[in-house]
């Protein structure tokens, strides 16, 4: 069975607040996720620590978030989302207090291990909470959305962060900030119901082998692994600009003012906020499209980054803005692979694919934010070899999902042949691969 839907065609109002209240946990998570990025020369001022033992606290963070995507998924099926926003509010609020009081690095990297935590059950469990509320068309438009919200966060840690920074001061801005997500606690728990129809998820026990069984399961179905290769591919170029190396290679690679670099990274964050609701809501109407917009989007990045990395000299402005705006579509773009692992996963395990799906383009983003670093050391800080590694890891991205695609597609006419009901209806292509004998659109649940 490919998908079940909530019984109603469109939502009620009381899930858009629902999901509203949870997408705001979300703000919150993004905005503890990126207040380093303004905070971090007092950070290694307060922690007597340099450069590279700053980039540590990147790399530890974007790890745990990515190690703790697939239990993430498994404890939202099992205690539902209520319950892990409440658990993420906690330890966001926890990791942050943590931090306000923290004077040195060990204190700090555990504050912000703990925080990551908090950060690694958030996205996925509003995902979970917005698949139980809305019908499978309204979801993709519902995800975007959520993305785009992200980005609220991401500018309440900038220019505003920087002015509590330099008022109030790294105690007082850190503890209110910890303190008012925890307390948020208690709107989830007043607000917040994990279906339509009950406010809480009965969980069973379930044995190690059972969970392992799950993970499998959803890793099985073609449409969560196309998934997979959809997030990897599509949102970890615009990510490592973002959370790492965008500033360094304006500043040092391109000869830019620190202030022109990170104004330049705010045009990220208003192309996920415009591309969102549109990449949202076209596909809500046009599903059969999601799949050649990928295709189409990672073959603009592609050319994107031909030109930014063959440019002679300095890239000027001009070039620049439309570059980043064209890869701030990574992020829309990106919420089809969860689109994807809702309709091609039963409910009950939804939230395990969806924490599969997230691990790819967080993976991604390590992977590549590593290379770079090595890169740039082995060749003196030369930006044009090391982002080479963007295109590296985009060409193995897109290699496994077209791979995908085509067993995705094959297990579809697979099913379209048997007569059972199929997501999204396709035409056979003459490039369409037969599907082998026994393999199905979905797993059973
Ligand atoms: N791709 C992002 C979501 C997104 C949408 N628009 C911009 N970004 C994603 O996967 N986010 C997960 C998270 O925890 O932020």
């Amino acid at each position: 069975m490919p998908s079940r839907s909530p019984a109603a065609a469109r939502a009620s109002a009381r899930s858009w607040l629902i999901w509203l209240t949870a997408a705001f946990v979300y703000i919150l998570a993004v905005f503890h996720r990126t207040s380093l990025g303004v905070a971090g020369l007092e950070a290694a001022d307060r922690f007597g620590v340099g450069a590279a033992a700053l980039g540590t606290f990147t790399v530890l963070q974007v790890g745990v978030y990515a190690a703790m995507q697939i239990p993430t998924g498994v404890l939202v099926d099992r205690f539902g989302p209520r319950a892990m926003l409440t658990a993420a509010l906690l330890f966001l609020g926890s990791g942050q207090v943590l931090l306000a009081v923290a004077h040195t690095y060990a204190l700090g990297l555990l504050a912000r291990g703990v925080l990551g935590v908090g950060d690694a059950l958030t996205f996925v469990s509003v995902l979970r909470l917005a698949a139980n509320h809305f019908p499978a068309r309204q979801y993709m438009l519902v995800t975007a959305f959520t993305g785009a919200l992200g980005f609220v966060g991401n500018l309440a840690a900038t220019l505003p962060l920087t002015l509590l920074l330099a008022g109030p001061g790294w105690l007082p801005t850190f503890l209110v900030a910890g303190l008012g997500t925890a307390l948020f606690v208690a709107v989830v728990q007043w607000r917040v119901h994990d279906t339509p129809v009950a406010r809480t998820t009965e969980s069973e026990a379930v044995s190690m082998r059972e969970v392992g069984a799950q993970v499998l399961t959803a890793l099985r179905v073609p449409g969560t692994r196309l998934g997979f290769w959809t997030h990897f591919s599509t949102m970890f170029s615009q990510n490592v600009l973002v959370l790492l190396w965008g500033v360094p290679f304006l500043v040092q690679g391109q000869g830019y003012a620190a202030t022109t670099a990170s104004s330049l990274l705010v045009v990220f964050v208003a192309g996920s906020m415009i591309g969102g609701p549109l990449v949202g809501g076209f596909i809500g109407r046009r599903p059969e499209a999601r799949m050649p917009i990928v295709l189409g989007f990672l073959a603009t990045t592609a050319a994107t980054w031909a030109v930014l990395l063959s440019w002679p000299g300095r890239i000027p402005l001009a070039v620049l803005v439309p570059a980043f705006a064209l890869l701030s579509f990574g992020g829309p773009v990106s919420t089809i692979g969860f689109a994807l692992a809702r309709d091609y996963n039963p409910l009950p395990r939804v939230g395990t694919a969806t924490g599969v799906v997230n691990v790819g383009g967080f993976v991604a983003t390590t992977i590549t934010a590593l290379l770079i670093g090595v890169l740039l050391e082995a060749t003196g800080g030369n930006f044009r070899i090391a982002l080479l590694s963007v295109v590296a890891v985009l060409a193995l991205g897109t290699w496994r999902m077209v791979v995908w695609y085509l067993r995705a597609r094959a297990a579809v006419f697979a099913a379209q042949e048997r007569g059972e009901p199929v997501p999204v209806r396709l035409r056979r292509r003459p490039w369409d691969v037969r599907a082998p004998g026994r393999e199905r659109v979905a797993a059973p649940a």
